[in-house]
């Protein structure tokens, strides 16, 4: 699903490099952590995966998309391919709940019909079937998650970025949010996660890739946020 072969980013105003020969591999249907400090480099592998912004060189693959050549024109069927949630929850304030999910299909020119078989559908799913008509500042921070994760699985993407979907949340609605995550990894959607929420990390037990100053340091199939002695 991600294939990241020495992938190195700089920006221009910054000497060191965001990321540095990063190479790591995905397989479809995975769940993988992506950890590290502040200024790690974790933001800015998600957003080499989204294409919102190209790497310098390496090799970077993406839900069968070639990132290292891709024409802008291609961007939009990359995107199609990805949901993705962030620590703000990024909701439009003027919309409904159905209609924030509604959004999602209706930019990709989805029929009425199908968005209205499955914006209730997929709100059902996250818990939220009856605040459809609810506006996001009427909803608690988890509920407003929910939304967003909602809208980002809405169209069954084959991968899901999340890049600190908890980090606004107080533990036992940041547990809510990773129960969620997983029951939309069990259905088949591989999940990458950048976060620094260790109580999530050591309880999953899942796979953990953790970023040092731009460069990959560890990737154990079944990690703790720090390193087990
Ligand atoms: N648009 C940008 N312009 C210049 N430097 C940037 C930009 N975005 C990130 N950086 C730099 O790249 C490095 C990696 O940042 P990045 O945001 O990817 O880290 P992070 O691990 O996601 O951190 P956080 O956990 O705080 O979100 C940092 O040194 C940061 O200052």
């Amino acid at each position: 699903m991600i294939s990241a072969s020495r992938v190195t980013k700089s920006y221009a105003s910054v000497p060191r490099p965001a990321l540095s020969d990063v190479s790591v591999e995905i397989d479809d249907g995975e769940f993988a952590f992506l950890i590290g400090a502040s200024g790690s480099g974790k933001s800015t592998f998600l957003r080499l995966l989204l294409r919102e912004d190209r790497l310098d060189s390496g090799r970077l693959v993406v839900a069968g998309h070639d990132l290292t050549r891709m024409k802008n024109s291609d961007v939009p069927g990359l995107r199609r391919s990805l949901g993705c949630v962030f620590q703000d929850f990024r909701l439009l304030p003027g919309k409904t709940v159905a209609e924030n999910v509604a959004f999602a299909l209706q930019v990709i020119g989805k029929s009425r019909r199908t968005i209205e078989k499955v914006v209730p559908e997929t709100l059902d799913m996250v818990g939220l079937g009856t605040k459809a008509n609810r506006r996001p500042h009427e909803l608690s921070g988890g509920e407003q998650q929910r939304v967003a994760i909602a809208r980002a699985f809405v169209n069954r993407p084959v991968l899901l970025l999340a890049d600190e979907p908890t980090g606004n949340l107080d533990p036992e609605t940041s547990e809510d949010i990773m129960l969620l995550l997983d029951r939309i990894n069990r259905t088949g959607t591989t999940v990458l996660m950048a976060t620094h929420d260790h109580h999530i990390v050591d309880r999953s037990r899942r796979r953990v890739v953790e970023l040092v100053d731009g460069a990959v340091v560890r990737d154990d199939a079944r990690g703790t946020y720090g390193v087990d002695r």
